[in-house]
Protein backbone atom coordinates (compact mmCIF):
# COMPACT_ATOMS: atom_id res chain seq x y z
CA UNK A 1 0.00 0.00 0.00
CA UNK A 2 1.27 3.34 -0.98
CA UNK A 3 1.71 6.09 1.87
CA UNK A 4 -1.29 8.08 1.20
CA UNK A 5 -3.68 5.29 0.54
CA UNK A 6 -2.05 3.73 4.11
CA UNK A 7 -3.16 7.01 5.46
CA UNK A 8 -6.15 6.98 4.11
CA UNK A 9 -7.33 3.81 5.52
CA UNK A 10 -6.01 4.47 8.77
CA UNK A 11 -8.39 7.31 8.86
CA UNK A 12 -10.90 5.84 7.01
CA UNK A 13 -11.13 2.84 10.20
CA UNK A 14 -10.66 5.57 12.67
CA UNK A 15 -13.78 7.11 11.33
CA UNK A 16 -16.26 4.47 9.80
CA UNK A 17 -18.76 2.99 10.46
CA UNK A 18 -19.13 4.80 14.14
CA UNK A 19 -16.22 6.95 15.36
CA UNK A 20 -13.43 5.43 17.65
CA UNK A 21 -12.71 1.84 18.26
CA UNK A 22 -14.37 1.66 21.44
CA UNK A 23 -17.91 0.94 23.27
CA UNK A 24 -18.99 0.10 26.09
CA UNK A 25 -20.69 -3.80 27.02
CA UNK A 26 -23.46 -4.32 29.42
CA UNK A 27 -22.64 -7.45 31.56
CA UNK A 28 -25.76 -8.36 33.70
CA UNK A 29 -29.23 -9.59 32.05
CA UNK A 30 -31.03 -5.86 31.58
CA UNK A 31 -34.41 -6.57 29.79
CA UNK A 32 -37.22 -6.65 32.53
CA UNK A 33 -38.98 -4.11 35.57
CA UNK A 34 -37.40 -6.51 37.95
CA UNK A 35 -33.82 -6.48 36.31
CA UNK A 36 -34.21 -2.40 36.71
CA UNK A 37 -35.02 -2.80 40.22
CA UNK A 38 -31.90 -4.86 40.74
CA UNK A 39 -29.85 -2.94 38.56
CA UNK A 40 -30.81 0.45 39.77
CA UNK A 41 -32.93 1.78 42.03
CA UNK A 42 -33.46 0.26 44.77
CA UNK A 43 -31.68 -2.81 44.26
CA UNK A 44 -28.21 -1.07 43.47
CA UNK A 45 -28.39 1.06 47.52
CA UNK A 46 -26.98 -3.05 48.81
CA UNK A 47 -24.14 -3.22 47.54
CA UNK A 48 -23.17 0.63 48.59
CA UNK A 49 -23.73 -0.06 51.92
CA UNK A 50 -21.42 -3.11 52.03
CA UNK A 51 -19.28 -1.51 49.85
CA UNK A 52 -19.12 1.23 52.58
CA UNK A 53 -18.82 -1.11 55.57
CA UNK A 54 -15.51 -2.80 53.87
CA UNK A 55 -13.96 -1.09 50.94
CA UNK A 56 -13.21 -4.52 49.47
CA UNK A 57 -15.99 -5.25 48.61
CA UNK A 58 -15.85 -3.08 45.65
CA UNK A 59 -14.16 -5.99 43.78
CA UNK A 60 -17.19 -7.94 44.34
CA UNK A 61 -19.84 -5.58 43.18
CA UNK A 62 -18.45 -3.52 40.64
CA UNK A 63 -16.11 -3.86 37.76
CA UNK A 64 -12.98 -2.32 39.63
CA UNK A 65 -11.05 -5.45 39.93
CA UNK A 66 -10.93 -5.86 36.08
CA UNK A 67 -10.59 -2.32 34.93
CA UNK A 68 -7.76 -0.45 34.29
CA UNK A 69 -7.21 3.72 33.51
CA UNK A 70 -5.15 3.88 30.39
CA UNK A 71 -4.41 7.81 31.36
CA UNK A 72 -2.16 10.21 29.74
CA UNK A 73 -1.33 13.73 29.84
CA UNK A 74 -0.61 14.18 26.11
CA UNK A 75 3.17 15.13 26.52
CA UNK A 76 5.04 12.23 24.70
CA UNK A 77 2.61 10.81 22.10
CA UNK A 78 4.43 7.90 20.21
CA UNK A 79 7.35 9.65 18.63
CA UNK A 80 4.78 12.77 17.96
CA UNK A 81 5.74 14.42 20.75
CA UNK A 82 3.34 16.74 22.89
CA UNK A 83 -0.03 16.29 20.50
CA UNK A 84 -1.98 17.31 24.03
CA UNK A 85 -4.34 15.26 25.24
CA UNK A 86 -7.42 15.40 22.98
CA UNK A 87 -4.96 14.31 19.99
CA UNK A 88 -3.51 11.32 22.13
CA UNK A 89 -7.47 10.27 22.41
CA UNK A 90 -7.05 7.70 19.27
CA UNK A 91 -3.73 6.26 20.96
CA UNK A 92 -5.07 5.45 24.25
CA UNK A 93 -8.27 4.37 22.40
CA UNK A 94 -6.12 1.51 20.56
CA UNK A 95 -4.91 0.47 23.62
CA UNK A 96 -7.73 0.26 25.53
CA UNK A 97 -8.49 -2.21 22.40
CA UNK A 98 -5.19 -3.97 22.68
CA UNK A 99 -6.52 -4.84 26.76
CA UNK A 100 -9.67 -5.80 26.08
CA UNK A 101 -8.71 -8.16 23.16
CA UNK A 102 -5.71 -9.88 24.13
CA UNK A 103 -6.08 -9.83 28.21
CA UNK A 104 -10.10 -9.21 28.30
CA UNK A 105 -8.74 -6.43 30.50
CA UNK A 106 -11.68 -3.17 30.43
CA UNK A 107 -10.20 0.25 30.38
CA UNK A 108 -11.80 3.81 30.42
CA UNK A 109 -9.24 5.77 28.49
CA UNK A 110 -8.75 9.15 29.79
CA UNK A 111 -7.17 12.21 28.60
CA UNK A 112 -6.73 14.56 31.37
CA UNK A 113 -5.67 18.46 30.48
CA UNK A 114 -3.14 18.58 32.58
CA UNK A 115 0.85 19.64 31.24
CA UNK A 116 1.63 20.39 35.06
CA UNK A 117 3.07 16.95 36.78
CA UNK A 118 1.40 18.10 40.11
CA UNK A 119 -1.94 18.95 39.31
CA UNK A 120 -1.90 15.57 36.72
CA UNK A 121 -1.09 13.14 40.00
CA UNK A 122 -3.79 15.02 41.64
CA UNK A 123 -6.55 14.10 38.98
CA UNK A 124 -5.18 10.66 38.65
CA UNK A 125 -5.70 10.12 43.03
CA UNK A 126 -8.69 11.36 42.60
CA UNK A 127 -10.47 9.11 39.91
CA UNK A 128 -8.16 5.85 41.03
CA UNK A 129 -10.86 4.64 43.28
CA UNK A 130 -12.88 3.44 40.02
CA UNK A 131 -9.93 1.12 39.03
CA UNK A 132 -8.02 -1.82 39.72
CA UNK A 133 -5.29 -0.41 37.94
CA UNK A 134 -3.66 2.46 36.38
CA UNK A 135 -1.84 2.83 33.38
CA UNK A 136 -0.13 5.76 32.58
CA UNK A 137 1.08 6.51 29.19
CA UNK A 138 3.12 8.58 26.76
CA UNK A 139 3.66 11.15 29.23
CA UNK A 140 7.08 12.62 29.02
CA UNK A 141 10.63 12.44 31.23
CA UNK A 142 11.48 13.56 33.78
CA UNK A 143 8.04 14.31 34.56
CA UNK A 144 6.98 10.75 33.95
CA UNK A 145 9.39 9.27 36.94
CA UNK A 146 8.09 11.54 39.31
CA UNK A 147 4.67 11.10 38.04
CA UNK A 148 4.82 7.46 38.44
CA UNK A 149 6.81 7.43 41.74
CA UNK A 150 4.28 9.62 43.40
CA UNK A 151 1.52 8.12 42.43
CA UNK A 152 2.75 4.31 43.35
CA UNK A 153 3.36 5.69 47.10
CA UNK A 154 0.00 7.44 47.05
CA UNK A 155 -2.25 4.20 46.03
CA UNK A 156 -2.66 0.72 46.58
CA UNK A 157 -3.38 -0.69 43.55
CA UNK A 158 -0.67 -1.54 40.63
CA UNK A 159 0.59 2.06 38.72
CA UNK A 160 2.72 1.28 35.75
CA UNK A 161 4.32 3.52 33.13
CA UNK A 162 3.89 1.65 29.92
CA UNK A 163 6.24 3.64 28.17
CA UNK A 164 9.24 2.91 30.48
CA UNK A 165 8.59 -0.60 31.91
CA UNK A 166 6.47 -2.12 29.29
CA UNK A 167 8.77 -1.08 26.22
CA UNK A 168 11.49 -2.41 28.91
CA UNK A 169 10.45 -5.51 29.44
CA UNK A 170 9.68 -6.20 25.78
CA UNK A 171 13.27 -4.67 25.07
CA UNK A 172 15.30 -7.08 26.95
CA UNK A 173 13.07 -9.91 26.07
CA UNK A 174 13.94 -9.21 22.33
CA UNK A 175 17.13 -8.44 23.62
CA UNK A 176 18.29 -11.54 24.96
CA UNK A 177 16.84 -13.52 22.13
CA UNK A 178 18.59 -11.36 19.64
CA UNK A 179 21.72 -11.70 21.26
CA UNK A 180 21.81 -15.16 21.79
CA UNK A 181 21.00 -15.71 18.23
CA UNK A 182 24.37 -13.61 17.22
CA UNK A 183 26.37 -15.89 19.76
CA UNK A 184 27.05 -12.79 22.16
CA UNK A 185 25.97 -12.23 25.24
CA UNK A 186 24.03 -9.26 27.18
CA UNK A 187 27.26 -9.08 29.68
CA UNK A 188 29.56 -8.13 26.95
CA UNK A 189 27.19 -6.21 24.57
CA UNK A 190 28.07 -2.93 23.53
CA UNK A 191 25.10 -1.11 23.52
CA UNK A 192 24.30 2.55 21.97
CA UNK A 193 20.36 3.70 23.31
CA UNK A 194 19.27 7.33 21.27
CA UNK A 195 16.75 8.51 23.46
CA UNK A 196 17.11 8.88 27.59
CA UNK A 197 13.43 9.78 27.96
CA UNK A 198 10.98 7.19 29.82
CA UNK A 199 11.78 4.40 27.60
CA UNK A 200 15.42 4.49 27.06
CA UNK A 201 16.22 5.06 30.75
CA UNK A 202 13.66 2.29 32.20
CA UNK A 203 15.15 -0.11 29.24
CA UNK A 204 18.69 0.66 30.16
CA UNK A 205 18.04 0.28 33.84
CA UNK A 206 16.28 -3.20 33.08
CA UNK A 207 18.96 -4.20 30.90
CA UNK A 208 21.32 -3.77 33.49
CA UNK A 209 19.43 -5.64 36.34
CA UNK A 210 19.72 -8.50 33.34
CA UNK A 211 23.53 -8.26 33.81
CA UNK A 212 24.35 -5.72 31.16
CA UNK A 213 27.81 -3.42 31.55
CA UNK A 214 27.13 -0.20 33.10
CA UNK A 215 30.56 0.68 31.07
CA UNK A 216 29.42 -0.70 27.95
CA UNK A 217 25.75 1.62 27.71
CA UNK A 218 26.13 4.59 26.30
CA UNK A 219 23.13 6.83 26.28
CA UNK A 220 22.71 9.89 24.14
CA UNK A 221 19.28 11.96 23.64
CA UNK A 222 18.98 14.97 21.59
CA UNK A 223 21.96 17.04 22.55
CA UNK A 224 24.64 13.85 21.93
CA UNK A 225 26.27 11.30 23.70
CA UNK A 226 25.36 11.79 27.57
CA UNK A 227 28.92 12.17 29.43
CA UNK A 228 30.40 13.09 32.95
CA UNK A 229 31.05 16.75 31.18
CA UNK A 230 27.73 17.65 30.59
CA UNK A 231 26.00 20.14 33.19
CA UNK A 232 22.73 19.49 32.01
CA UNK A 233 21.43 16.17 32.70
CA UNK A 234 18.68 15.42 35.18
CA UNK A 235 19.25 12.97 37.56
CA UNK A 236 17.94 10.15 35.88
CA UNK A 237 20.41 10.88 32.67
CA UNK A 238 23.26 11.25 34.66
CA UNK A 239 23.61 7.77 36.08
CA UNK A 240 24.10 7.06 32.72
CA UNK A 241 26.46 9.60 32.16
CA UNK A 242 29.84 8.33 31.05
CA UNK A 243 34.07 9.36 31.16
CA UNK A 244 34.41 9.10 27.13
CA UNK A 245 35.51 11.08 24.52
CA UNK A 246 32.35 10.15 21.99
CA UNK A 247 30.22 13.02 21.82
CA UNK A 248 27.59 12.20 18.72
CA UNK A 249 25.31 9.64 18.37
CA UNK A 250 27.79 8.58 14.89
CA UNK A 251 30.95 8.49 16.96
CA UNK A 252 28.98 5.94 19.68
CA UNK A 253 27.55 3.90 16.69
CA UNK A 254 30.67 2.35 15.85
CA UNK A 255 31.76 -0.59 16.49
CA UNK A 256 28.80 -1.37 19.00
CA UNK A 257 27.09 -4.55 19.39
CA UNK A 258 23.21 -3.32 19.80
CA UNK A 259 21.38 0.06 18.92
CA UNK A 260 18.48 0.60 20.69
CA UNK A 261 16.23 3.36 19.49
CA UNK A 262 13.69 5.04 21.48
CA UNK A 263 13.69 8.51 20.24
CA UNK A 264 12.15 9.84 17.19
CA UNK A 265 12.47 9.45 13.01
CA UNK A 266 14.82 8.97 10.94
CA UNK A 267 18.16 9.48 13.01
CA UNK A 268 20.37 6.84 12.31
CA UNK A 269 21.86 6.63 8.77
CA UNK A 270 23.16 3.50 6.71
CA UNK A 271 26.56 4.55 7.52
CA UNK A 272 26.24 4.22 11.38
CA UNK A 273 24.75 0.88 10.74
CA UNK A 274 27.81 -0.19 8.60
CA UNK A 275 30.18 0.81 10.99
CA UNK A 276 28.66 -1.59 13.88
CA UNK A 277 30.80 -4.91 15.31
CA UNK A 278 30.13 -7.79 13.25
CA UNK A 279 26.44 -9.75 13.64
CA UNK A 280 24.65 -6.20 15.36
CA UNK A 281 21.26 -6.50 16.85
CA UNK A 282 19.41 -2.76 15.36
CA UNK A 283 16.26 -2.10 17.45
CA UNK A 284 14.73 0.88 15.53
CA UNK A 285 11.38 1.65 17.93
CA UNK A 286 10.82 4.95 17.75
CA UNK A 287 6.73 4.97 16.60
CA UNK A 288 5.39 5.48 13.61
CA UNK A 289 8.68 6.48 12.01
CA UNK A 290 11.56 4.53 13.01
CA UNK A 291 15.14 5.80 13.53
CA UNK A 292 15.64 3.72 10.30
CA UNK A 293 13.89 1.68 8.12
CA UNK A 294 14.31 -2.05 7.95
CA UNK A 295 14.72 -2.03 4.24
CA UNK A 296 17.14 1.03 4.56
CA UNK A 297 19.35 -1.35 6.98
CA UNK A 298 19.43 -4.49 5.33
CA UNK A 299 20.59 -3.25 2.15
CA UNK A 300 23.93 -2.21 3.85
CA UNK A 301 24.36 -5.43 5.49
CA UNK A 302 23.23 -8.84 5.61
CA UNK A 303 24.49 -9.96 9.50
CA UNK A 304 22.48 -8.01 11.27
CA UNK A 305 18.71 -8.69 13.57
CA UNK A 306 16.38 -5.47 12.85
CA UNK A 307 13.22 -4.59 14.60
CA UNK A 308 10.58 -1.80 15.05
CA UNK A 309 8.02 -0.96 16.91
CA UNK A 310 5.54 -1.23 14.08
CA UNK A 311 3.00 -4.10 12.81
CA UNK A 312 4.23 -4.37 9.32
CA UNK A 313 7.53 -5.70 9.48
CA UNK A 314 9.00 -8.14 10.84
CA UNK A 315 10.05 -8.21 14.64
CA UNK A 316 7.93 -6.35 16.41
CA UNK A 317 9.10 -4.63 19.41
CA UNK A 318 6.76 -3.23 21.14
CA UNK A 319 5.10 -2.78 24.33
CA UNK A 320 1.71 -4.27 23.38
CA UNK A 321 3.37 -7.71 23.89
CA UNK A 322 3.55 -6.85 27.61
CA UNK A 323 1.11 -4.52 29.23
CA UNK A 324 -2.13 -6.62 28.70
CA UNK A 325 -0.79 -10.00 29.90
CA UNK A 326 1.21 -8.04 32.61
CA UNK A 327 -1.96 -6.43 33.96
CA UNK A 328 -4.24 -9.59 33.26
CA UNK A 329 -1.77 -11.39 35.57
CA UNK A 330 -1.69 -8.27 38.37
CA UNK A 331 -5.24 -8.09 37.96
CA UNK A 332 -6.17 -11.68 38.71
CA UNK A 333 -4.23 -11.84 41.95
CA UNK A 334 -5.37 -8.19 43.24
CA UNK A 335 -1.89 -7.34 43.24
CA UNK A 336 -0.91 -3.87 44.95
CA UNK A 337 2.09 -3.26 42.69
CA UNK A 338 3.46 -4.30 39.68
CA UNK A 339 7.03 -5.04 41.36
CA UNK A 340 10.92 -5.47 40.06
CA UNK A 341 10.47 -9.00 40.58
CA UNK A 342 6.78 -9.32 38.23
CA UNK A 343 8.56 -7.90 35.10
CA UNK A 344 11.62 -9.63 35.31
CA UNK A 345 9.02 -12.79 35.19
CA UNK A 346 7.58 -11.05 32.42
CA UNK A 347 11.00 -10.76 30.18
CA UNK A 348 11.61 -14.16 30.89
CA UNK A 349 8.38 -15.32 29.78
CA UNK A 350 8.34 -13.64 26.70
CA UNK A 351 11.86 -14.57 25.61
CA UNK A 352 11.43 -18.38 26.53
CA UNK A 353 8.19 -18.55 24.28
CA UNK A 354 9.71 -17.25 21.08
CA UNK A 355 11.66 -20.35 21.29
CA UNK A 356 8.64 -22.66 21.56
CA UNK A 357 7.21 -23.59 17.48
CA UNK A 358 4.56 -21.09 16.59
CA UNK A 359 1.32 -22.51 15.96
CA UNK A 360 -0.88 -22.92 12.75
CA UNK A 361 -3.16 -19.91 13.91
CA UNK A 362 -0.39 -17.46 14.39
CA UNK A 363 1.35 -18.53 11.07
CA UNK A 364 -1.82 -18.28 9.21
CA UNK A 365 -2.51 -14.87 10.77
CA UNK A 366 0.72 -13.96 9.01
CA UNK A 367 0.89 -15.54 5.99
CA UNK A 368 4.04 -16.63 7.57
CA UNK A 369 4.52 -20.84 7.01
CA UNK A 370 7.84 -21.16 8.25
CA UNK A 371 7.95 -19.25 10.96
CA UNK A 372 10.29 -20.24 13.95
CA UNK A 373 12.93 -18.41 15.94
CA UNK A 374 15.81 -17.00 13.95
CA UNK A 375 16.68 -13.60 12.79
CA UNK A 376 13.04 -12.62 11.78
CA UNK A 377 11.34 -13.90 14.80
CA UNK A 378 12.90 -12.75 17.85
CA UNK A 379 9.92 -12.31 20.14
CA UNK A 380 6.23 -13.64 19.47
CA UNK A 381 3.87 -11.91 17.70
CA UNK A 382 0.88 -9.97 19.40
CA UNK A 383 -1.48 -12.09 17.72
CA UNK A 384 -0.05 -15.21 19.40
CA UNK A 385 -3.08 -16.60 21.59
CA UNK A 386 0.00 -18.64 24.02
CA UNK A 387 0.94 -15.03 25.41
CA UNK A 388 -2.25 -14.97 28.10
CA UNK A 389 -0.93 -18.68 29.08
CA UNK A 390 2.75 -17.54 29.05
CA UNK A 391 2.90 -14.24 30.59
CA UNK A 392 0.16 -13.46 32.95
CA UNK A 393 0.43 -16.72 35.16
CA UNK A 394 4.20 -16.02 35.11
CA UNK A 395 3.63 -12.38 36.35
CA UNK A 396 0.61 -14.07 38.85
CA UNK A 397 3.15 -16.27 40.25
CA UNK A 398 6.16 -13.45 40.72
CA UNK A 399 3.03 -11.10 42.80
CA UNK A 400 2.23 -13.89 44.99
CA UNK A 401 5.72 -14.52 45.68
CA UNK A 402 7.02 -11.51 46.39
CA UNK A 403 4.40 -10.42 48.66
CA UNK A 404 2.09 -8.43 46.18
CA UNK A 405 -0.54 -10.09 45.89
CA UNK A 406 -3.72 -10.12 47.67
CA UNK A 407 -5.55 -12.75 46.83
CA UNK A 408 -3.59 -16.50 45.92
CA UNK A 409 -2.37 -17.91 42.80
CA UNK A 410 -5.69 -18.12 40.47
CA UNK A 411 -6.90 -21.85 40.41
CA UNK A 412 -8.34 -21.68 36.57
CA UNK A 413 -4.21 -20.47 35.89
CA UNK A 414 -1.86 -23.37 34.75
CA UNK A 415 -0.57 -25.53 37.94
CA UNK A 416 2.85 -24.03 39.50
N1 LIG B 1 8.17 0.27 20.37
C1 LIG B 1 7.68 0.54 21.55
O1 LIG B 1 7.07 -0.31 22.21
C2 LIG B 1 7.83 1.90 22.13
C3 LIG B 1 8.38 2.92 21.43
N2 LIG B 1 8.52 4.15 22.00
C4 LIG B 1 9.04 5.22 21.17
O2 LIG B 1 10.17 5.79 21.79
C5 LIG B 1 10.19 7.18 21.54
C6 LIG B 1 10.39 7.92 22.84
O3 LIG B 1 9.30 7.71 23.71
P1 LIG B 1 9.40 8.15 25.25
O4 LIG B 1 10.62 7.61 25.87
O5 LIG B 1 8.09 7.84 25.85
O6 LIG B 1 9.54 9.75 25.09
P2 LIG B 1 10.31 10.81 26.00
O7 LIG B 1 9.77 12.14 25.57
O8 LIG B 1 10.23 10.46 27.42
O9 LIG B 1 11.85 10.70 25.54
C7 LIG B 1 12.26 11.02 24.25
C8 LIG B 1 13.77 10.95 24.21
O10 LIG B 1 14.18 11.02 22.84
C9 LIG B 1 15.21 11.98 22.75
N3 LIG B 1 15.25 12.60 21.43
C10 LIG B 1 14.28 13.30 20.82
N4 LIG B 1 14.74 13.76 19.63
C11 LIG B 1 16.02 13.33 19.53
C12 LIG B 1 17.03 13.49 18.55
N5 LIG B 1 16.82 14.20 17.44
N6 LIG B 1 18.23 12.92 18.76
C13 LIG B 1 18.47 12.21 19.89
N7 LIG B 1 17.54 12.03 20.86
C14 LIG B 1 16.33 12.58 20.67
C15 LIG B 1 14.87 13.02 23.80
O11 LIG B 1 16.04 13.79 24.08
P3 LIG B 1 16.06 14.93 25.22
O12 LIG B 1 16.08 14.17 26.53
O13 LIG B 1 17.32 15.66 24.95
O14 LIG B 1 14.82 15.75 25.02
C16 LIG B 1 14.45 12.12 24.95
O15 LIG B 1 15.56 11.67 25.68
C17 LIG B 1 8.91 7.50 20.78
O16 LIG B 1 9.18 7.52 19.39
C18 LIG B 1 8.01 6.33 21.06
O17 LIG B 1 7.10 6.06 20.00
C19 LIG B 1 8.15 4.41 23.28
C20 LIG B 1 7.58 3.42 24.04
C21 LIG B 1 7.33 2.10 23.49
C1 LIG C 1 4.18 1.80 21.69
C2 LIG C 1 4.13 2.99 22.52
O1 LIG C 1 3.64 2.94 23.64
C3 LIG C 1 4.70 4.22 22.03
O2 LIG C 1 5.26 4.25 20.93
O3 LIG C 1 4.60 5.23 22.75
MG1 LIG D 1 3.37 4.86 24.56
Amino acid sequence: MSNPDRRQAALDYHAKPRPGKLGIAITKPFTTPSELALAYSPGVAEPVIEIEKNPDDAFKYTSKGNLVAVITNGTAVLGLGRTGALASKPVMEGKAVLFKKFANVDVFDIEVDAPDADDFIETVKRIAPTFGGINLEDIAAPDCFYVEQALSDALDIPVFHDDQHGTAIIICAGLLNALSYQGKTLEQARIVCVGAGAAGIASMNLLQALGADANNIIMCDSKGVVHSGRTDLNAQKQAFAVDTDLRTLEDAMSGADVFIGVSGPGLVSQAMVQSMAPKPVVFALANPTPEILPEEAHAVRDDLIMATGRSDYPNQVNNVLCFPFLFRGALDVRSRSINHAMQIAAVHAIADLARQPVPEVVKDAYDAPELSFGPEYILPTPLDPRLSDFVSPAVAAAAVDSGAARSEYPAHYPKR
